[in-house]
């Protein structure tokens, strides 16, 4: 469960999130969109205890972010990969479970690998992948983490299209599988659609949620949702929405993606 209370940051004179309210149930899977500095990824750092509220409050399964952190409770994907340049992907994937005192799980760690298209990337070190592999041993690292809560900023940004879609079913499966709560910012309404229960909708100057649309799409979705009429429908509602809410045209996310 994530509890977002009237949260504000500010950073000088930048309201980078303004009184912002939000609330998560456990199990869900949210994912946010909204133009380029309305203060997605400042929430997402907020949530997990990476960014100090200027006013307001955050709890993460009923805990302070940094409680549930320590925990081992709450998985990262950044936009850019974090993954320690000095151990293979395996020793990356299974690291996280070490030092939280759990089983490494190092077979199953293999599998997702392999699962995730990275069979040959095993004991490759990071300079010896591409940015999209890497970024993909850093998700599998995050779901094999087991953390209850996973925060993901544009996990898929640096993939191709092909990989985007195998990367977000891997995304879905493991979701399913284990019930965790996520929360997921990308800049493609599409995405956000195929993933979501619900797609929180942000505005800028100030940074601030506008609109919470449920997705009424039945699960499991395959990718071939994405060309069915409903799909395009709530794509649709959720771009008029952005329309609707942007302050100018600078920065505002383009409605073809
Ligand atoms: N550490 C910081 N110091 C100063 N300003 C910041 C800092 N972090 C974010 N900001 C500002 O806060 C606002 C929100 O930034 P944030 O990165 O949260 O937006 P975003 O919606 O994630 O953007 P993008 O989609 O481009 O990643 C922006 O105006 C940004 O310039």
């Amino acid at each position: 469960m994530i509890d977002v209370e009237d949260l504000t940051v500010r950073f000088g004179d930048v309201t980078a999130l303004d009184g912002t309210s939000l609330s998560v149930a456990d199990g869900e899977f949210v994912t946010v969109v909204g133009p380029s500095g309305c203060g997605k990824t400042t929430l997402l750092r907020s949530v997990g205890g990476l960014q100090s509220p200027t006013s307001g409050r955050v709890r993460v399964g009923g805990d302070p972010p940094e409680a549930a952190q320590s925990a081992g409770e709450l998985g990262f994907v950044f936009q850019s990969h974090t993954l320690f340049p000095w151990k293979t992907a395996l020793e990356n994937v299974v690291f996280l479970r070490e030092l939280t005192g759990r089983d490494p799980e190092r077979e199953r760690a293999r599998e997702r690998l392999v699962d995730a298209g990275l069979g040959d990337a095993v004991d490759a070190y990071p300079r010896e992948l591409s940015g999209g592999m890497c970024q993909r041993v850093a998700i599998v690292r995050a779901m094999h983490l087991g953390a209850s809560t996973l925060l993901m900023d544009e996990p898929f940004g640096e993939l191709d299209e092909l990989t985007r879609y195998d990367m977000a079913a891997s995304v879905l499966d493991s979701w399913r599988d284990t019930d965790r709560t996520v929360l997921f910012v990308t800049h493609s309404v599409p995405e956000a659609v195929l993933l979501g229960d619900q797609v929180i909708v942000m505005a800028d100057n100030p940074g601030r949620i506008v609109d919470r649309v449920d997705v009424s799409l039945p699960r499991p979705r395959e990718e071939a949702v994405m060309d069915t009429a409903a799909f395009g429908d709530q794509v649709a509602d959720i771009r008029r929405v952005l329309r609707e809410n942007r302050a100018d045209d600078e920065g505002a996310i383009s409605p073809d993606r």
